[in-house]
């Protein structure tokens, strides 16, 4: 659901796709703690019945007492009575202290359950979802759903044990009289309705607020990060950024205030109603005592049980009120788990060729990224075959890392085809696919965890013995970086946890180089993972990577010509086309675009 789809919806059809929530929030619950939740709920029913053990117990004493006064003996079992009242008491204070703890850990299990579900199902969706701000928005809306639901969780449960406090006076009170009952509920009722209101108010409030609350985690961030320090310091951005913020957040606050001023003023006034309701009932029992129609110790009980049934009736809907609430701030979570992957793997879908025979083939393929209006690739054609080594190049933007993704499969293509060995690349199993090639990205991840787990990460999915992370180490240089540090495969990188150690940008890369080596793929793909590297540096990795994919299928991404001309084949892509290919040789034979630019950066360089 959009904004203006937020506006538009009536408040009340917007209620009750709220309760809509409830089902799956209560699955989800007792999905986290089964025994925790039972155990919780017969607390609760304890915790529940405790106050009208007490007010009857009292009643009772109190009968005693007033007869005792007018000169008639107390009865024998008086002091059992007195000593019930206090072990109901002291029983109820440890029950209510058992109930919290019950909580506590229930929320717990909540946040852990949920986070894993999140987790789970972020790395399920699409890239293309990433890159769509609504997505965004939700993810981040479910994020912070998922987390710190103790004050959602304890609604619940005093939701519950209200319902049955209040069902328990209010028997006792239609016993006494059904009119009190009626009065009560008269009472309580605008102000329910007026807490239902709220709660609507500010979750659309909340829901319009999020762009500008993104904004604001974003420019909190680049203030504060390491990785905006220098700049910031040095173009003197501070008070560009925290005026920015201040902006955002007064606007905040000024939507915040209006609405807790609405609701206090509003609120008070149907909270006057309440207060009436359960005084008028107060004077219907008092008149009635009055009359000679109760004793004083019936007198006692029913004004307990209506001061007891008053203000759990009106909990109930409060309670209630503040659940749907949350529960509507829950829309975002349940949305986001309902959300399907486009791109994925065929139920029956096939496993890969142990040996790839015939290659991949790119066939007429076209491809706009989902969303947009620009062709990246028109009609685009390549046959990458077994043993061969092809560099793409091109000038920026020309859709090079389109190719890398299209061919791992985290896009599917507009129009066209993507073979292997003859078969479309949506028929093999997506997971199968990414298990035999190895791909490095030029925005390749920085884990800030160990250089072991840094390169371990290329095959997770098995453990790995020292022996073969050290080979993947040496192949991608890795090696002499591991040398140099203090706890070696085992020191941290990165300073954001203690003890961590920053790398210089070329030392990540042939850290994360690593990972390529790692894996025994078929398919290498380097997509200008050595930019940050130096020249020395890139011919080593360069030379090493070219010996190590003698045989094997290599997909090269590079803007420098000196590592280019290493490919068996070399690929140039303008305007979303192919418009030469051949080796280096031919293409400088051939005088045409790459022999031009090739031409242009020796040229820089004399
Ligand atoms: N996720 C995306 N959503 C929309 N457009 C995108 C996305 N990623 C890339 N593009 C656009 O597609 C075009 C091709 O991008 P691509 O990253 O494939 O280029 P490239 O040839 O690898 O460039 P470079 O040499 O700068 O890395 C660019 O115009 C870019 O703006």
């Amino acid at each position: 659901m959009n904004e203006s789809q937020a506006k538009q919806q009536s408040p009340w059809s917007e209620r009750l796709r709220a309760l809509r929530n409830m089902p799956p929030v209560l699955g989800i619950l007792w999905d986290s703690g089964r025994a925790v939740v039972t155990w919780g709920l017969i607390l609760r029913v304890l915790v529940a019945v405790a106050p009208f053990g007490i007010a009857k117990v009292a009643q009772y004493i109190i009968t005693d007492i007033a007869a005792h006064l007018r000169g008639q003996p107390l009865p024998a079992n008086f002091w059992q009575i007195v000593g019930a009242e206090v072990v109901l008491n002291v029983a109820l204070g440890l029950l209510t202290r058992a109930v919290d703890y019950s909580d506590s850990l229930l929320a717990n299990r909540y946040t852990q359950h949920v986070s894993v579900r999140v987790m789970e199902q972020a790395a399920r969706l699409d890239l293309t979802t990433y890159e769509n701000p609504v997505f965004y928005d939700r993810l981040e809306r479910a994020r912070v759903q998922a987390t710190d639901r103790l004050a959602m969780i304890q609604q619940m449960g005093r939701l519950f044990q209200q319902v049955i406090t209040t069902l328990v006076f209010s028997v006792a009170l239609v016993m006494a009289s059904p009119w009190l009952v009626l009065l009560l509920a008269l009472g309580v009722l605008p102000s329910f309705l007026g807490e239902t209101h709220y709660a609507f108010l500010g979750y659309a409030k909340n829901f319009r607020q999020t762009p500008a609350k993104r904004q604001m985690d974003y420019l909190r961030q680049v203030a504060g990060s390491r990785e905006g320090a220098k700049e910031v310091k040095l173009f003197g951005l501070n008070k560009f950024f925290t005026d920015r913020f201040q902006a955002l957040a007064d606007q905040i606050y000024v939507e915040d205030t209006a609405l807790s001023r609405s609701k206090l003023i509003v609120g008070g006034l149907l909270g006057i109603v309440g207060t009436l309701g359960y005084y008028g009932a107060y004077v219907y029992v008092i008149w009635k005592t009055i009359g000679g129609n109760y004793d004083i110790g019936q007198f006692t009980f029913l004004t307990a049980a209506i001061q007891q049934a008053s203000s759990n009736l009106q909990q109930v809907f409060s309670t209630a009120s503040g659940i749907a609430d949350q529960a509507l701030f829950l829309t975002d979570l349940l949305a986001f788990f309902e959300m399907e992957p486009t791109v994925m793997s065929k139920p029956d879908g096939k496993l890969l060729p142990d040996v790839i025979k015939r290659g991949f083939e790119f066939r007429n393929v076209t491809f706009t990224y989902p969303g947009t209006n620009r062709t990246v690739l028109k009609d685009f054609t390549l046959h990458l075959k077994p043993g061969e080594r092809i560099a793409l190049i091109g000038e920026n933007g020309q859709g090079k890392t389109t190719i890398v993704k299209l061919i791992t499969r985290l896009y599917d293509p507009t129009e066209g085809q993507i073979l292997l060995d003859g078969v479309d690349l949506r028929d093999y199993k997506i997971e199968d696919l990414h298990r035999h090639i190895g791909v490095i990205f030029q925005d390749f991840m920085r884990f800030e965890m160990t250089a072991r787990e840094n390169i371990a990460v290329g095959r997770i999915e098995i453990p790995h013995k020292q022996e073969e992370i050290e080979d993947a180490a040496h192949k991608s240089l890795a090696d002499t970086v591991v040398a140099k540090l203090g706890n070696g495969y085992d020191q941290i990188l990165g300073r954001r946890f203690e003890g961590g150690v920053e790398l210089s940008g070329g030392e990540w890369q042939k850290i994360a180089l690593a990972r390529a080596y790692l894996r025994d793929a078929q398919l290498l793909i380097l997509d200008e993972p050595t930019a940050a590297l130096d020249a020395r540096s890139e011919l080593e990795v360069f030379e090493r990577f070219a010996e190590l994919t003698q045989g094997k299928m290599a997909l090269l991404i590079s803007h420098r010509f000196s590592t280019v001309r290493m490919a068996d084949r070399i690929v140039v892509l303008s305007g979303g086309r192919l418009i030469e290919e051949g080796d280096h040789r031919h293409l400088m034979e051939k005088g045409g675009v790459y022999a031009g630019m090739f031409e242009m950066q020796a040229a820089s360089y004399r």
